[in-house]
């Protein structure tokens, strides 16, 4: 599904940063793999390049087979909604729509009727147990309840690909467990999952860690799935 051969990446500047240096990389449908590594390391700058939101410069990407390079930005753009959903550390909720708007956006632009996809975006927060909170905005929400809200936007289109950035980064260490256990719940049901996390508690709640340094991999940790944890995704995920 996902695959690297040798890929570099430079920021351009008056000192040019050499940011990932050849990065070899294979992610088979269904996989729930997280890469972990430090502050710098090139995490997000290759979570952004799987994601069709940046470009690179040497090497090849294959993201089913389409290899993703030289794409227009309009062509890049109907890959990403097509294909991809993102979550983020801060959640990038638009703040000023509430939460059935925020989950339904992105159906807004696959030219869905709003009827259509307010009766989805609620279907979806139902799933993600948040039936009740569809008409709240962002502001009156709880950190795990935001990122809740963008779960269900991310899974809204059904990308192929779920790509979360530190997704657990602004939360408390019992929301972080709830998220990470919803994200292995999505993968239970087949879904494709990366997550980049500087933290090791959370890149053992995956099946696979990818250790990237100075922008290399430096080795891949097969990680065996618990699924004794306390909080229950009952109620979360129907
Ligand atoms: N748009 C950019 N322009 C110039 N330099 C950048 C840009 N984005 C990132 N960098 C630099 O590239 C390096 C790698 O950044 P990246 O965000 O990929 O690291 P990271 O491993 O995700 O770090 P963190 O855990 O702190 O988010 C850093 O030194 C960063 O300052």
């Amino acid at each position: 599904m996902i695959h690297l051969e040798n890929v570099h990446k430079t920021y351009p500047g008056l000192v040019p940063l050499h940011v990932l240096k050849g990065i070899d990389l294979h992610i088979n449908k269904g996989e729930f793999v997280s890469i972990m590594g430090a502050s710098g390391s090139g995490k997000s700058t290759l979570l952004n390049i799987l994601g069709i939101l940046d470009t690179y410069d040497e090497g090849k990407y294959f993201l089913n087979d389409v290899l993703i390079k030289n794409l227009s930005e309009k062509r890049a753009a109907e890959f990403r909604n097509k294909m991809i959903g993102f979550i983020f550390q801060s959640f990038n909720l638009i703040t000023f729509k509430n939460a059935v708007e925020n989950v339904a956006l992105p159906l807004f632009y696959q030219g869905i009727s709003r009827k259509k996809r307010n009766a989805l975006a609620l279907e979806y927060l139902d799933r993600l147990g948040l039936k009740g909170w569809a008409h709240h905005m962002p502001n009156e929400m709880s950190g795990g309840q935001k990122q809740r809200v963008a779960i269900a936007r991310a899974l809204i289109t059904q990308p192929q690909i779920l790509l979360a950035d530190e997704p657990t980064g602004a939360l408390d260490s019992k929301t972080s467990i709830e998220v990470m256990e919803i994200l292995k719940e999505l993968h239970e049901q087949g879904q494709t999952i990366v997550v980049v996390t500087h933290e090791s508690g959370v890149a053992h709640q995956t099946e696979k860690i990818i250790h990237i340094q100075d922008g290399l991999i430096k080795n891949i940790e097969e990680n065996t799935l618990q699924s004794n944890s306390p909080f229950s995704m009952d109620g979360y995920i129907k």
